[in-house]
């Protein structure tokens, strides 16, 4: 079976977030299990050249009433569209916390110049998985335009970002007006191409259970709840899973002291290095460290997280903030206000992994959470979680008031609930040691690499090649 996966974002060519994760190491997982998988994304500013061959053959799309070229360049089974005018800047989607003006012919140009590369033979699959709204045209173009036989999965990674447009992106996109109505890509007056990808892909999955039933509701769907109500026959929630060669405490050359299971003292040294790092070692050695690695977004919970700010100052204990996202300049300038905290704003991948490896305990007070991938790795890490039960959250974490319970959960993403997790968190390392360290044992001891998630995927793609014979 040969798929082919597009994306916005796959490690480690870009990475903004999760999304970029879940493509690096769920077409790792298929091809243990004998799956190809054939993967295609932009070629942005940032991806190295080195090892890039490009193809022979070039491809047109029309685009806003003129043609723009693209080449494909390949490195192994990874496929590059290049187009300068569209990817070659400083972002893949716009600076922190908001995004290019033209993302509308940035990411459905993509689609369609995958389309043609299909069309032209340069890819060849049996079934194409797209993810997220970027992508989330090309079932649209497979289905309605190009009338492809393969079956087409569309994955929600988060739907928050629907790739919504006004009417005209219609028109700039070279789409038939025939495209604009209640059952295809109209929405409200505009048009949002999740919707179209829901619409018209044969099967849609999201990345936890309880997320899929979440975004059923009011609540979490945004306003495509009726969309995805009257396709819920083909709704699947499938978990995320992590790359648990790519995550290893043992083997990662970023951090302070390499530690595992077997032995994990090195963790406790991970933590002083960077309290000696951070100048605070004298005064927090002895004390819970918590950190917060994350978009700095409304998902991310991070209004609570600031209107928590002067409590968490109380706290005996020290925080790290990593993160970047529109509340990025709320943090600036943290230490001087709060002398137990301090806060790095930027995306920065080795330092994510260090703060991995010191912390005691990681915050999660996300307003929802389609699957989250932060817990897992900080889990992976030894590093106990607080927080809010929702979407994947729930699915990957058990609280400590129940039996082989480990995280610690509250209900509600409030001030005070999050407050009232991290007054427990701190509690149980300051008075039970021992019971910590049973703790973060067995969140080390847990399994969330991809192995039965891929094979769930795998039953999927078969079911619908079986559906299309
Ligand atoms: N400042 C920073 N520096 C370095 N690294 C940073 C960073 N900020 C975040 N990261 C990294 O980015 C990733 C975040 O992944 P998440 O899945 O937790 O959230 P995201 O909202 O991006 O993903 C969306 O898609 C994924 C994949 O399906 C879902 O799990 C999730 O719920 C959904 O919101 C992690 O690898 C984290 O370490």
């Amino acid at each position: 079976m040969q798929v082919l996966f597009l994306a916005s974002e796959i490690f480690p060519y870009a990475k903004t977030g999760g999304l970029a994760d879940v493509a690096y190491s769920l077409p790792r997982a298929l091809e243990n299990l004998g799956v190809k998988v054939l993967r295609a994304m932009p070629l942005y500013q940032k991806v190295p050249w080195e090892g890039l061959v490009p193809l022979e053959k070039t491809l047109q799309v029309r685009l806003n009433g003129r043609p723009y070229t693209f080449r494909l360049f390949r490195k192994d089974n990874h496929f590059f569209f290049e187009q300068p005018e569209l990817y070659d800047r400083p972002y893949i989607y716009g600076p922190p916390g908001g995004s290019y003006p033209d993302n509308d012919l940035r990411f459905g140009g993509f689609c369609w110049a995958v389309a043609e590369a299909l069309g032209a033979g340069l890819l060849s699959a049996d079934l194409i998985h797209a993810n997220d709204w970027q992508t989330a045209l090309y079932p649209v173009l497979h289905r309605e335009i190009y009338r492809f036989p393969q079956p087409v999965l569309f994955t929600i990674h988060n739907l928050a970002f629907q790739g919504m447009f006004e009417k005209e992106s219609l028109v700039r996109l070279e789409l038939p007006w025939s495209l604009y109505h209640m059952e295809a890509l109209e929405f409200w007056g505009k048009i949002n191409l999740m919707k179209g990808a829901i619409v018209f892909s044969d099967a849609v999955t999201t990345v936890s259970r309880t997320y899929a039933q979440e975004i059923l509701t009011y609540e979490y769907a945004y306003g495509l709840e009726g969309v995805l109500f009257k396709h819920r026959h083909k709704l699947h929630g499938i978990l995320n899973g992590i790359d648990y060669q790519l995550w290893n405490p043992e083997t990662d050359p970023h951090i302070y002291q390499n530690y595992s299971l077997r032995d994990p003292s090195g963790k406790e040294a991970n933590k002083q290095a960077m309290l000696e790092e951070l100048g605070v070692a004298a005064f927090f050695a002895e004390k819970p460290l918590f950190c917060f690695i994350n978009r700095l977004s409304h998902q991310k919970g991070v209004e609570v997280l600031l209107s928590a700010l002067p409590d968490l100052g109380r706290v005996n204990a020290f925080f790290i903030f990593l993160g970047e996202g529109e509340y990025g300049p709320q943090f600036y300038g943290l230490e001087r206000r709060y002398p137990n905290m301090f806060a790095q704003i930027v995306f920065d991948e080795a330092w994510s992994r260090k703060v991995y490896a010191a912390a005691d305990y990681i915050l999660v007070p996300s307003v929802f959470e389609p699957c989250g991938i932060t817990q897992l790795i900080a889990m992976r890490y030894g590093t106990l979680v607080v927080a809010r039960r929702t979407g994947g959250l729930a699915d990957t974490l058990v609280d400590v008031s129940y039996p082989g319970g480990y995280g610690f959960l509250f209900p509600d993403p409030t001030r005070e609930d999050l407050l009232c997790g991290v007054k427990r968190a701190a509690e149980l390392y300051n008075t039970h040691p021992r019971h910590f360290q049973k703790l973060r044992q067995r969140v080390m001891r847990l399994d969330f690499s991809w192995e039965r998630s891929a094979k769930a995927y795998l039953r999927l793609y078969r079911s619908l090649l079986k559906g299309k014979r």
